[in-house]
């Protein structure tokens, strides 16, 4: 009776916050048809998004478009919404890396989308788009990674601010060029920037559009690491072993540790207290947290 009791609740609170997590920022009621977005962006077709889950619990997400230095086609921003969902629905996921194909990051949306629908609602339309794809991104209860290598640019580089950490290659280069473009950034990435760095760097970082090398963004804060190989295969096994130290242990508890830091980041406190409660309530006597009490570890 106890254990139902106890797996129901599990269930619901399981549920609700799965919920929470889907709902997006923008929907009809801000005049937005996601549906017949798809439909326009899905005519700007070229290159993917690759996600592999390894069995680690770590996903690795591919920004596949190397001639175009991975810049963002129409049909990459829909299949990085399916990819976000797919990394929503994975049970056993506890970490995320992203990188770029070809040694680079991303140099942003593809221009030759963009001189195709450069009128104010296509823009916005796009922005809302990526900005809830982005936000649900970050929300994912995974600890998420942006592996920079080469050039992250544009939206490459507002995409990197909406992973929890980033790790940069020798020479690489983090850039929100957007005003040498006329633009500002669109995707959510000031916002994030805001709070990763503060509003001082963030507004030199913006207006000033310079590139931001591996020493700048650790002295700033935008990076956690620089890695030493400039390889893609070396920098990927450095990154792995980076997260590894994060996402060992079960994955409901990893995902638990996500969502309390997320509602910290995200809520205003009482709000993010009454969801640590209800995640705490998911771990507690949960089969970790009881092998933990049968084992009495002692944390020297
Ligand atoms: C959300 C709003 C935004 O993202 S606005 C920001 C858009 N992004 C940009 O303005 C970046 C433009 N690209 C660049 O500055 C350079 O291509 C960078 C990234 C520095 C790479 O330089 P480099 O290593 O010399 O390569 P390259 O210029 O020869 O580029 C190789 C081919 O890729 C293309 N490419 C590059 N970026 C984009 C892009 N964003 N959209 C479409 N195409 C892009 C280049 O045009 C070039 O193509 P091609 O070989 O000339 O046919």
């Amino acid at each position: 009776m106890a254990v139902s009791l106890w797996k129901n609740l599990l269930q619901t609170t399981k549920e609700r916050i799965l919920q929470q997590r889907r709902m997006s920022l923008y929907n009809g009621a801000h005049g937005y048809d996601e549906e017949l977005l798809k439909k326009k962006l899905q005519q700007f077709a070229g290159g993917s998004i690759n996600l592999s889950k390894e069995d680690n619990g770590i996903g690795i997400l591919t920004l596949n478009n190397p001639k175009l230095m991975n810049a963002f086609t129409g049909t990459m921003m829909v299949e990085l919404q399916e990819r976000v969902t797919e990394l929503e629905n994975w049970k056993d996921g506890k970490g995320l890396i992203i990188y770029g194909a070809g040694n680079t990051f991303c140099s942003g949306s593809d221009l030759n989308a963009v001189k195709a629908i450069s009128n104010s609602q296509d823009g916005m339309n796009m922005c809302m788009f990526m900005q809830n794809t982005l936000t649900r991104l970050m929300r994912l209860p995974l600890i998420s990674v942006a592996l920079v290598q080469g050039k992250a640019f544009g939206g490459g580089a507002e995409l990197t601010t909406a992973c929890d950490f980033r790790l940069m290659t020798p020479g690489s280069e983090i850039r929100f060029v957007h005003k040498h473009m006329g633009l500002v950034p669109g995707w959510g990435g000031a916002a994030r920037l805001v709070r990763i760095v503060g509003s001082g760097a963030a507004l030199q970082l913006l207006s000033g559009a310079a590139g931001v090398d591996p020493e700048r963004a650790l002295h700033l804060g935008l990076s956690e690491e620089t890695l030493s190989s400039s390889d893609e295969t070396g920098a990927l096994e450095e990154a792995q072993a980076w997260l590894s130290q994060y996402t060992e242990g079960p994955a409901t508890v990893i995902q638990a540790v996500k969502k309390v830091v997320t509602a910290g980041r995200e809520l205003p406190v009482e709000a993010a207290l009454r969801t640590e409660k209800d995640v705490f309530g998911t771990v507690w006597g949960g089969p970790a947290n009881l092998q933990a009490l049968v084992r009495r570890p002692k944390h020297k």
